[in-house]
């Protein structure tokens, strides 16, 4: 049996998958935490990505391994590949202005026809722009700009400061993948090139991007000195890699009438699509997917952490918070949480704070506290929903996934609030699977056609009462904010 790993290095932690490579059916798995916060030292993730590597078994017997990652983090190198600074994440939002102000001197409808998308706080540029302006003594220094999955792929083959790393800083090996490269705001989806002058721009000089990599395009093997476990043989091959949402719809296979919501520290809403879409708005990012299409998406920056907090609040773990929820009825007598505790992307409002609105004494109750805060992280998603479908996505079913998504309650609650049939897959660590048939396909050659992922749903049971009084308390807050 050939064996393959693929790897979620997303917000939280490091989560590794040794799949055959015929079948995709998991043989071990392994997992790391990342530190908290918005801004993290790459070697954390580094470190973690070993650990859970460790955790998974090795890759000794391992052929080809593929990482996806969290997108848009802000990885500065030096000439001698030195990380300049932390990595400002896609959480982020200290970048809102820079974000502004590029979107003013470049204008938003240039943005989205160069890029596929205008940017936000999140994006890769926006951060550049911040260091440019904060941190001018540090802009100046960048050589290379990477992103989280570049630069652990640039560590698992060796490359790296110099005097820490077996091959050491050579910047030009860095590569990326389309998916990565289309959330940065200066590399287009459609000509699948960069835009230097976006660079320019935002950072105030050129410098060295990873090379994009097709689909299924080997970039390389993995250093056999590189990993403390020793990286087995000197022949395991590494695959492009992909940003976390690309990597979860290939490995879930999406297709037409999908669309995925993915509940963990972020909430998207994405569907793989043959064309490109460039929203003006710039509520739907028009990114690039794993499989050499499109991937519309929406983000919001408040999703499972809603439940944490409101969790957090009333002293109960997750599954009674989840009781709760269900003991109120649909709509929480009223009350309605807009949960924009970490500012907001979409809609977007860096600096909003969240609301509990249309309490009375009649509604203030632990369940209708935790109903609200159910169905506020998912009216924002359900928004997106709307937004995805006004770039012409097709709607059939959505795939709900991510940490928060095996909360019943939010299975229950979903069904209520979206019009459209909720499935939820076998619970599984769908990002890192997809990259693991993405390391497959760099392998072999072909992609292989893993089975489809089971999935069961909670029965319709929409309930329009949800989303309206969501509508009327989500314009009240933006108004209230203004
Ligand atoms: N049963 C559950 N109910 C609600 N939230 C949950 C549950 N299990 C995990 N989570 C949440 O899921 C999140 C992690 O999800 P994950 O998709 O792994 O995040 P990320 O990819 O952003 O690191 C955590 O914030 C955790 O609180
Ligand atoms: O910013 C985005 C997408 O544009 C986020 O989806 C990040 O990619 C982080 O994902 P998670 O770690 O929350 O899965």
């Amino acid at each position: 049996m050939t064996l393959v790993a693929g790897v979620d290095s997303s917000t939280q932690s490091c989560k590794v998958l040794v799949t055959d490579a015929e079948t995709g059916r998991i043989v071990r798995s392994g997992r790391a935490a990342h530190p908290d916060g918005t801004e993290v030292d790459p070697e954390a993730w580094w470190q973690a990505l070993c650990t859970a590597v460790a955790d998974a078994g090795g890759l000794a017997d391992v052929a080809a391994i593929s990482v996806g990652g969290q997108q848009h983090g802000m990885v500065a190198l030096d000439a001698d590949g030195h990380v300049i600074r932390p990595a400002l994440l896609w959480n982020d939002t200290r970048s809102a202005a820079a974000a502004a102000a590029l979107t003013a001197e470049v204008g938003a409808d240039a943005y989205a026809e160069r890029t596929g998308v205008v940017p936000v706080a999140s994006f890769t540029a926006s951060k550049l722009r911040w260091l440019r302006d904060e941190e001018p003594g540090n802009a100046a220094r960048v050589a290379a700009v990477a992103l989280p999955h570049d630069w652990l792929s640039w560590r698992l083959r060796g490359y790296g400061p110099e005097g820490t790393s077996p091959l050491g800083p050579v910047l030009t090996e860095l590569f990326t993948d389309r998916s990565d490269a289309s959330g940065t705001a200066y590399w287009s989806a459609i000509t699948n090139d960069y835009d230097r002058a976006l660079l320019v721009a935002a950072l105030g000089h050129d410098a060295v991007l990873p090379r994009v990599l097709a689909p299924g395009e080997a970039g390389g093997v993995v250093h056999p000195a590189a990993l403390p476990t020793g990286g087995g043989s000197a022949s395991i091959v590494v695959g492009p890699g992909a940003g976390d949402n690309a990597a979860a719809a290939f490995g879930l296979g999406a297709t037409s009438g999908d669309v995925i919501v993915s509940i963990g520290t972020s909430g998207t809403v994405f569907a793989v699509t043959d064309s490109p879409s460039r929203d003006a708005s710039g509520i739907v990012a028009g990114f690039a997917d794993a499989s050499g299409a499109y991937l519309p998406l929406v983000a919001t920056l408040n999703a499972a952490r809603v439940l944490d907090a409101v969790a957090g609040l009333l002293g109960v773990d997750y599954d009674e918070l989840g009781r709760l929820a269900l003991q109120a009825e649909p709509g929480a007598g009223g009350a309605v949480l807009v949960p924009w505790f970490e500012g907001e992307r979409t809609p977007n409002l860096p600096d909003a704070t969240a609301g509990l609105l249309g309490l009375t004494l009649a509604n203030t109750t632990r369940s209708t506290v935790a109903r609200a805060a159910v169905e506020g992280l998912l009216c924002g998603l359900a928004d997106g929903l709307e937004a995805v479908r006004g770039q012409g996505v097709d709607a059939r079913r959505i795939l709900l996934i991510g940490g928060a998504a095996q909360n019943t309650a939010v299975q229950t609650i979903a069904a209520q609030v979206f019009a459209v049939p909720v499935l939820v897959p076998a619970p599984g660590e769908y990002v890192a699977l997809g990259a693991a048939r993405q390391a497959a396909w760099a392998l072999e050659g072909v992609a292989p056609e893993w089975p489809l992922a089971t999935a069961a749903g909670p029965a319709s049971d929409h309930r329009p009462i949800i989303a309206l009084q969501y509508a009327a308390a989500r314009d009240t807050r933006a108004a209230e904010l203004a």
